[in-house]
């Protein structure tokens, strides 16, 4: 072996044996003082805590580790004791941000699993996002009014942007008497949920803050994935189908296709990989150009000569920085204060006209723009999201009930897991243009990488 591999092995084995550190997880007798461990009701629950199970509870031993962060993380589960008495519990669940299919699931697993696991009964319904806290009356929930909720799509509790008064949500939850707060949200949400957790700390109250972590365009991280993405992409294929239909049979066809994406292009990609009809790719994370050499208009060209047509999928988020804007368009935000997009599919279908008369003047050229927007949401979970928030509800149940606060639930390889919710607020999840996956999809449709030589 010569020098130069041996240094360039060295630092891999060196990273193998980092020593990874256990995250801390907030937990109520951190600052209450004189809370009391109980026992678990789940020892004397005949169904879901069957007897004969060894290693039935979670120990401080268990431990989920992370590649992406190289951090070990508390296994989700029931502990040996608990930190709250059933009758005394008072739950608040809430919905917040845009949709995403199996909110409904989520909630009503976390009814059915507080009420049935644990035997808690006093459990509400924040409605209209965070807002509802000071603004609604909580609506009372139990199985039996939840019981069909997984079949329907978007959140029977409603939801909204905007309207987070760190003040009087943490005042109305005092108020109220809730000692457990279910936040099911996005990045925003997230970032919410950490500022209501510091404040009940702050005020020293016995009320635990979970998140669940809700995002149709994947764009949390740490968490492998987020509920509600497979079945979008799933719903994104009806659209890239239909596109190819399209485009195939016109002259110099282009099929073009926007998915929801607004800073990750996890949906575009995905959708992309499974369908293998699209020739190109457009994701925030990697800028593009249209004229030129390596452009995306030579590339086009080039598709239509050899195949007679072309589909292209575009996130929503891609190209924001070369589409033309008033300044008023640059400043204008919606109600949580995210940055409002310019349609891409629109711009780029006019400028791919443009293109081709000027190019082709006379020629036959047809571009199809398919929008599906609301449509790959707003539809209930499939039966892999359905699963999957069973999961995430039932260990968002347990965490709580164990004392931990300021905590999300979600898998971690494969594993469910206890993150501290600051840690997922500020972990963002964009597409990493510079590792193999990429590679592949550039394989999947040969485009371009627009990397100006
Ligand atoms: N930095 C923040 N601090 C406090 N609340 C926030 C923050 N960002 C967003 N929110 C609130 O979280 C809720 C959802 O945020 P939004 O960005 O619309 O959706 P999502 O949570 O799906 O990303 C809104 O009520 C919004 O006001
Ligand atoms: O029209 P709305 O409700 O603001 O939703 C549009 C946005 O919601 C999303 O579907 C999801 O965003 P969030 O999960 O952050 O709410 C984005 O892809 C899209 O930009
Ligand atoms: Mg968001």
């Amino acid at each position: 072996m010569d020098d130069s591999s041996s240094s360039h092995q060295l630092p891999i084995v060196t990273h193998l044996f980092e020593p990874i550190k256990l995250k801390k997880l907030p937990h109520l007798t951190h600052y209450i003082s004189n809370l009391q461990p109980l026992p678990n009701p789940l020892d004397h629950n005949p169904y879901f805590n069957t007897l004969h199970l060894q290693n039935f509870y979670i120990t401080p031993n268990d431990v989920v580790l992370s590649h992406a962060t190289r951090f070990a993380y508390r296994t989700a589960g029931p502990r040996n004791n608990v930190y709250f008495n059933p009758p005394e519990v008072r739950v608040a669940i809430v919905t917040c941000g845009g949709l995403c299919p199996g909110l409904n699931t989520v909630i009503r697993e976390l009814v059915v699993g507080l009420w049935n696991l644990y035997g808690n009964r006093e459990i509400f319904g924040i409605t209209g996002g965070y807002r509802g806290f000071y603004s609604t009356e909580p609506v009372p929930l139990n199985p039996s009014i939840v019981h069909y909720w997984h079949n329907k799509g978007g959140t029977l509790l409603q939801t909204s942007r905007g309207g987070f008064d760190l003040c009087k949500i943490v005042d109305a939850i005092q108020n109220r008497g809730f000692n457990q707060v279910y936040i099911i949200g996005g990045d925003g949400t997230m970032r919410g949920a950490v500022k209501i957790f510091n404040e009940i700390r702050q005020r020293k109250l016995n009320i635990a803050v979970v998140g669940i972590p809700k995002t149709v365009d994947n764009d949390i991280g740490i968490i492998d994935r987020s509920f509600g993405f497979q079945t979008a992409v799933e719903m994104a294929q009806q659209a890239i189908s239909a596109a190819h239909v399209e485009a195939e049979s016109a002259v110099n066809g282009i099929g073009l296709v926007k998915l929801m994406g607004r800073s990750t292009g996890h949906i575009a990609l995905h959708a992309t990989l499974s369908s293998r009809d699209v020739d190109c790719c457009l994701i925030p994370e990697l800028d593009f150009y249209l004229e030129g050499k390596g452009g995306l208009f030579e590339f086009l060209d080039q598709r239509l000569k050899e195949n007679g047509h072309a589909v292209l999928v575009v996130a929503e988020g891609a190209g924001q920085d070369i589409i033309p804007r008033t300044d008023s368009q640059k400043e204008e935000r919606d109600e949580s204060g995210n940055l409002v997009f310019l349609d891409v599919g629109v711009w780029l279908k006019s400028e791919l006209k443009r293109w081709w008369d000027r190019e082709h003047p006379g020629e036959l050229f047809t571009v199809k723009y398919i929008d599906p927007t609301y449509m790959i949401r707003a539809v209930h979970a499939n039966a892999t999201d359905n699963l999957y928030c069973t999961l995430l509800a039932h260990s968002a149940i347990h965490g709580v009930m164990g004392g931990y606060t300021g905590f999300v639930a979600g898998p971690i390889n494969g594993n469910y897991a206890y993150i501290p919710l600051e840690d997922v607020a500020c972990a963002n999840n964009p597409v990493n243009t510079k590792d193999h996956n990429w590679s592949w999809v550039r394989s999947v449709t040969n485009q371009p990488d627009f990397l100006k030589s």
